[in-house]
Order: structure tokens, then sequence, then C-alpha cells
């Protein structure tokens, strides 16, 4: 069973449908690349999945979105507390403008844990799960912001698993970094995916076809197809796939 899918989501901005019936399903565990031209809704759909797309006025939905078989979209549904349990990363680092210590533990905070000790370990085990501890153990406390960009994309990752979620969104989380920041992070994912589903916007073929289990290709707001990543980038069943992973638009 899908941790979390959607039937037949359609999403409109005001009038433009942006998503015209999209059912998709992603298994615990994996990763999922989300792949396609530009404009084509992969960022609008992963953001379905946790109600950011909520924050932008125009926006209405029809379909559903089923989190452990239940409505996303549900008017009893405390979005803060489903954010926690599908969190995002952005292509942006977007660190706040406090310490290390104080980026990590933000969301426990928020939850009112005060316990250093319990802040303590949990900052060093989702700074070494993001591969960025040995970079900032010895600067806990400076501004997350005198970090580079791959090291404060790596403390955004740690902010978002220091909650513990069960899927994490990452809407491409690398295109901003350098190849050997990116690598540690693709290196880093794969890693966690034995603890986390992923489902992961990405413009780099080499990346999905690196990391992910499945893709899904999507093109003008359809998904087109969704499959084993393998299969996808080895022998695709629609032309338009093969075209699009061949290079031929895009
Ligand atoms: N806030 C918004 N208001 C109105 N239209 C929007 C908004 N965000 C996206 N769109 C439109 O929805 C469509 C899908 O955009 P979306 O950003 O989801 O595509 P994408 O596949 O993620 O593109 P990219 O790869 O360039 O990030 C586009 O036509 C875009 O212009």
């Amino acid at each position: 069973m899908s941790i979390i899918e959607t039937k037949d989501l359609h999403l409109f901005y005001g009038k433009k449908e942006a998503l015209n019936g999209v059912t998709l399903g992603f298994d615990q565990g994996e990763i999922t690349a989300l792949i396609g031209p530009s404009g084509c809704g992969k960022s609008t759909y992963l953001r379905t999945l946790n109600r950011m797309n909520d924050l932008i006025g125009t926006v209405s939905i029809t379909g559903e979105v089923l989190f452990e078989g239940k409505n996303v979209y549900s008017s009893k549904v405390d979005t803060v507390e489903l954010r926690k349990r599908i969190g995002m990363v952005f292509q942006q680092p977007n660190p706040f403008p406090f310490s290390i210590y104080d980026n990590v533990t933000y969301g426990l905070r928020l939850a009112g844990k005060k316990d250093k000790q319990e802040l303590d370990r949990v900052v060093e085990e989702s700074l070494k799960a993001a591969a960025v501890w040995d970079d900032v153990k010895d600067k806990l406390h400076k501004s997350a912001l005198s970090l580079s960009g791959g090291q404060q994309q790596r403390v955004c990752i740690a902010r978002v698993l220091a909650v513990q979620p069960d899927i994490i969104l990452l809407d491409e989380p690398t295109s901003a970094l350098d190849p050997v920041s990116s690598g540690k992070i693709e290196n880093m994912l794969v890693d966690l995916k034995e603890h986390y589903t992923m489902i992961m916007v990405t413009h780099s073929m080499q990346q999905a076809s690196r990391i992910s289990d499945k893709t899904a290709f999507f093109l003008n707001g359809d998904l087109i197809e969704h499959n084993h990543t393998k299969k996808i980038f080895l022998n695709p069943d629609r032309q338009e796939t093969e075209d699009y992973i061949s290079g031929k638009f895009g």
C-alpha cells in the first residue's frame, strides 16, 4: 500500500488548470523522482502533498490526496502537524538567520521541547544523518548563514529530519549547488531511504537515474508515465517519455 497517494487530482490557479487529474502513489522507503519539462506541474504537484499550495490564495483542488489512507484536505487536518510529518526541502537553501543549533532545534522548540540533553542529542543525530556534522560540530552556535550553500542545504535537511517526518519532499534540492555538494546530498539521500519516503523534483536525468527507485514523468499537467526508474530510462512505454529523456525537448 502507498504511504501517500493522489487520486484524480486536479489543481487550478484561478481558472488555469495546472494538474489535469493525477493518480499516483508512493511506497514507503522509496525515492521517487518527478521529472518533466519546465512548467509541467512538478512543483505544483509536490506542494499538494503537504498542502503548501494552501498559502496561494487562487488555488483550488479537486480529487484526493491520501496520507496513510486519510484525506489530507479534510478540515480536521492540522497543517502544521501535517508539514511536520511531510517535511519539505526547497531549491534555495533557506536556513533561518539563527545559529546552526537553533535551526535544527526550531521544530522541537516550537513543540515545547526544552530538555537540553535531548536537544543536543537530536542536533547531533540530525546533523550526522544529513552528513554535515563534521563540517559544523565545532561551530554549532555560529550563524547558519555563514556556511557554504551546500552546507546550508544539509543543515536545512537536518532541520527537517529533527522532527522525524515520515515523508520528505525535495524540490530540486541540489540545483543551486556545485557537483561536489550535490554528490554529498545524493549519497546522503540514498542512506536516508531506509527510514524515510522521499519524493524529489529534479531536472537532472543523471540524478534521477542515480538515486531514485521510481520515476514519474509529467507533461503539461498530465502524469504520462510512472514506473521503476530503470524501466523509464531504458525502455519507457510512452514515446513522449523517451523523447524527453533523450533530450528531444524540455
Ligand atoms: N503561484 C502560481 N500562480 C499561478 N500560476 C502558477 C503558480 N505557480 C505555478 N504556476 C503555473 O503552473 C504551471 C506549473 O508550474 P510548476 O512550477 O508546478 O511547474 P514545474 O514543472 O515545477 O516547473 P519548473 O521545472 O520550471 O520548476 C505553470 O504554467 C506555472 O506558470
